[in-house]
Order: structure tokens, then sequence, then C-alpha cells
């Protein structure tokens, strides 16, 4: 059995951080294992241009602990809308800071009602954004209230995503967050501009887990978790070695109040073990040796970005995550809370 594992340093390509206090609570759980996360634009108000990101930027490098300053870069992205004029695509490209532009269907998700109502409307901006190899980031999922929430990311395989590559073959796009065999299938088969992140816990849970036994809201997330059918195709593509696959953790806090409610918000935290969740799902599927080029690799290449040059070490050791964590003026409970993780991450 193996009991250490050590590997370049993993981004993470798709995070949340929020803002303010909440941001300064959550930061360094990513930054402890991360060199470089995208920071995800769906802020209220979303970051919508090069200035916000700038100085969004600025916020988090200050919020980040001392004794991991200079470990961390965080990635910035500006969020699509109608309106993104061309330009704004090339002050982002200018900027060094932007490196994905994030579009989320209006309504899709958490904070998205600012999101693009009709993609016709983006068609100069998108071709902005090929010209100049600034990648779309997607939220996969349609909004049509007609159609099922289980079959809306598939759907948007048809609807969206098909259409949106034959008139924009050489964009840069990431499919984001993907959580169907219908999505890894797609990806595989599309060219070489076409990747798609997967978070540890689409990788890790299905369905059963938000709904059987009682409804588990800290398992809701978008888009929602599907069947094992599905998880399996998951793990086959991470561990594929394809290197159109790599490392998102979607790691979304919401406070406890929003989520243990009548409606309750989608998103799950795994930032707090999130490496370790990764080496979790990889060692059951008996395929440790690919994790590295999943977690460390196949992102910064496919973002024209060098690969980290230093290491982690993880050591198979079990320890428990806690019941909850401190987040603004409120509590965070994170994926696994109160129970055992596998794996250890041994502190840089
Ligand atoms: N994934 C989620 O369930 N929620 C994300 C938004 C998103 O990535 O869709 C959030 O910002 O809370
Ligand atoms: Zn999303
Ligand atoms: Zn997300």
């Amino acid at each position: 059995m193996q009991t250490t594992l050590t590997f370049t340093c993993p981004d993470d390509w798709h995070l949340h951080l929020r803002d303010g206090k909440q941001m300064q609570d959550v930061l360094a759980d990513t930054a402890r294992q991360f060199a470089r996360a995208i920071i995800m634009p769906n802020l209220r108000p979303p970051i919508v241009t090069v200035e916000m990101a700038v100085a969004y930027r600025a916020r988090i490098l200050a919020a980040v602990p001392k004794t991991l300053q200079g470990h961390f870069e965080p990635l910035m992205t500006l969020y699509l809308t109608d309106n993104t004029p061309p330009d704004e695509i090339k002050r982002a490209k200018e900027s060094g800071i932007v490196h994905a532009v994030k579009l989320y269907p209006a309504g899709a998700t958490t904070n998205s009602d600012a999101g693009v109502t009709d993609l016709a409307r983006c068609f100069k901006t998108l071709e902005m954004m090929e010209q100049l190899g600034m990648p779309l980031l997607l939220h996969g999922e349609v909004t049509d209230p007609d159609i099922d929430v289980f079959d809306r990311e598939s759907v948007f395989i048809d609807q969206v995503l098909q259409p949106l590559i034959q008139r924009f073959p050489r964009l840069r796009t990431v499919f984001e967050h993907i959580t169907t065999r219908e999505a890894v299938e797609f990806v595989r088969a599309a060219p070489n501009n076409l990747a798609a992140t997967i978070t540890a816990h689409h990788l890790l849970l299905n369905r059963n887990a938000l709904l059987a036994g009682g409804i588990h809201p800290h398992h809701y997330c978008l888009p929602v978790l599907k069947r094992e059918t599905h998880r399996l195709a998951l793990i086959g593509a991470a561990t594929s070695g394809d290197t159109k696959f790599f490392l998102g953790t979607d790691s979304a806090p919401h406070p406890i109040s929003s989520k243990e409610s009548a409606c309750g918000c989608a998103g799950i935290y795994t930032a707090y073990a999130a490496i370790e969740f990764y080496a979790e799902a990889f060692e059951q599927a008996d395929a440790l040796d690919k994790l590295e080029a999943f977690a460390s690799f196949h992102g910064p290449d496919f973002y024209g970005l060098p690969r980290n040059t230093n290491n982690i070490t993880l050591i198979k050791e079990s320890w428990k995550i806690p019941q909850c964590l401190e987040f603004g003026e409120g509590k965070l409970v994170p994926l696994r809370a109160g129970e055992n993780v596998s794996w250890k991450l041994l502190s840089l």
C-alpha cells in the first residue's frame, strides 16, 4: 500500500473565494495546497471589468496569510454579460492578470442573474476572445424551467456548446465542473481547444448522497450530483491521463444559514481538504499515479502557463474534518464535516 505521495504542486482551475471577511476566512485553505487558482467572478456585483478584477486581485493578495505570502497567485476572470464590449477583452488580455472570461447562462446558478440571456448578443466579444486566445469558461447548464434539472447539462451540450464551437472553432473553451457521461464523451471527441474541469465532490458522490435517507443540503450544488453511472464516467475521464481533463474544485462556500433553509442555495465547500479528497477518489480507482498530471500538468498546459516547480507531499493518515469553520459573520460546513479523510497534506 502506498503511504506517501509527493508530486508537483497543484493548481485549482475553478474556485469561489467570495469577498471581504468571508474571503479572508477561506483563502488560507486554498493557498496552503494550491499555487494558483482561477477565481470565479460571480460576486455581487459581478466582476465585469478589468478595473474590478485588478481591485479584487489586490484584495485577495492582501488577505493571503503571512506564512503563505508569495506562495499563492490568484488568476482573475471576468463575468461575461450581454453587454461586455470586445474592447474589455483587449484590456483583459493586455492586463496580464485576467486569464479567462466566465459565461453564466442568466439564472443558471448562484449569483448568475447578470449572466448572458442570449448568446448571439455576445458574438462580437466571443470573436475577440477567439482572436486573442482568451479562454471562455462555461457553466454548462441550460436554464429553461421546462428542462429537468438532471438533464440541464446534456441539453446544454446540444443546444449551446455544439453550436458555439461550430461558430468559434478556435475559441479556447473550458466546460466547467462536468457531471455527466455525455459531457465526458463530448469533450473526449472534441478538438484540443475544448477542455473540462472535474470537481472532487462529483468524483466522490452520486445523487444518493443528496437525496437518500433524508435531504442533505450540504451536498447540494450545481450542476446537481448525478447517478452512479455518471460518477463512474467522471472517474474514468479524470484517471485516463487525457490532457483535456483537469482539476477544478468549484469549492463554493455559503453560510450555514443559507444552506440549511427551506430554499437552500447551491455550493459545496471542499477547499478545506481538496487535494486529499482527490487523492481518495484516485486511490479508490487504483489510479494514484494519474493524480499529478490531472492536478498539476493539464491545467497550466491548457492555459499556456508554466507548471509549478515546487512539490507537495500527502501521507496516508486518517484525520477528522471539523464540524464547521468560521465564515464572515456566519459559519461554514465543509464537505465531510465531522468525518474522516484518509490522506493528509504535509504543510509547505
Ligand atoms: N457550484 C455551485 O453550486 N455554486 C457556485 C456557482 C457555480 O459554480 O455554479 C457558487 O458560486 O456558489
Ligand atoms: Zn457553475
Ligand atoms: Zn463554480
